[in-house]
């Protein structure tokens, strides 16, 4: 299959460039938070609260397991969705995987006023990020058929980049 999938932390900008891409490409883009919320009829916090994140997981998987069917499309991946190994073949078997690679600082200050990432709340969220990053990161550089740094550009200069690295 010939999908294009985003993965890494939270604020790395999956979302918005994988949004971006597609339009660029004309493909169907998909989020894989939205479509959880779809098929919850929920918001993502209140699945954390009611179910726990071991609750969400599963959810995850379920809308993996049915959204890595499709063919030609693009993917945002929750910034978790990496953590279980079923997900990782799901993704790996059927599609090309990107890593965007943000700074924890630059995660930080896109994400510190949002209180819709349940395990970014209480506390000190930079630590927080900082914690996920060293454990992710590995997981993330492993899977990735692609890592893109993001450092000072926007968004479309990033979505442009990762145009022409497809091209090659
Ligand atoms: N390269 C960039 N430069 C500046 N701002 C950016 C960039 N990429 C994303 N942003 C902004 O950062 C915020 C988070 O981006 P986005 O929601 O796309 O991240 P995400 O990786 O999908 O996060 P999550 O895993 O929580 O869904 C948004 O407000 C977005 O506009
Ligand atoms: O990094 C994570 O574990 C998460 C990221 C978000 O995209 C959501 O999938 C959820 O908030 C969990
Ligand atoms: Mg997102």
């Amino acid at each position: 299959m010939n999908n294009i999938y985003f993965i890494g932390l939270m604020g790395a900008g999956k979302t918005t460039i994988g949004r971006m891409l597609s339009k660029q490409l004309d493909k169907e883009f998909y989020d894989s938070d939205v479509e959880i919320e779809r098929r919850t009829g929920v918001k993502i916090p209140l699945i954390f609260e009611l179910e726990g994140e071991g609750g969400f997981r599963k959810r995850e998987t379920l809308a993996l397991e049915e959204l890595c069917q499709l063919d030609n499309m693009i993917m945002a991946t929750g910034g978790g969705a990496v953590l279980m190994p079923e997900n990782r073949v799901l993704l790996k078997n059927s599609g090309k995987i990107i890593y965007l690679r943000g700074k924890v600082n630059d995660l930080y200050q896109r994400t510190r006023h949002d209180k819709t990432r349940p395990l970014l709340q209480g506390g000190n969220m930079k630590q927080k990020l900082e914690r996920l990053y060293l454990e992710r990161d590995p997981i993330y550089t492993s899977l990735a058929d692609y890592i893109v740094d993001t450092g000072a550009q926007s968004a479309l200069e990033i979505t442009s980049y990762i145009e022409d690295l497809l091209k090659k």
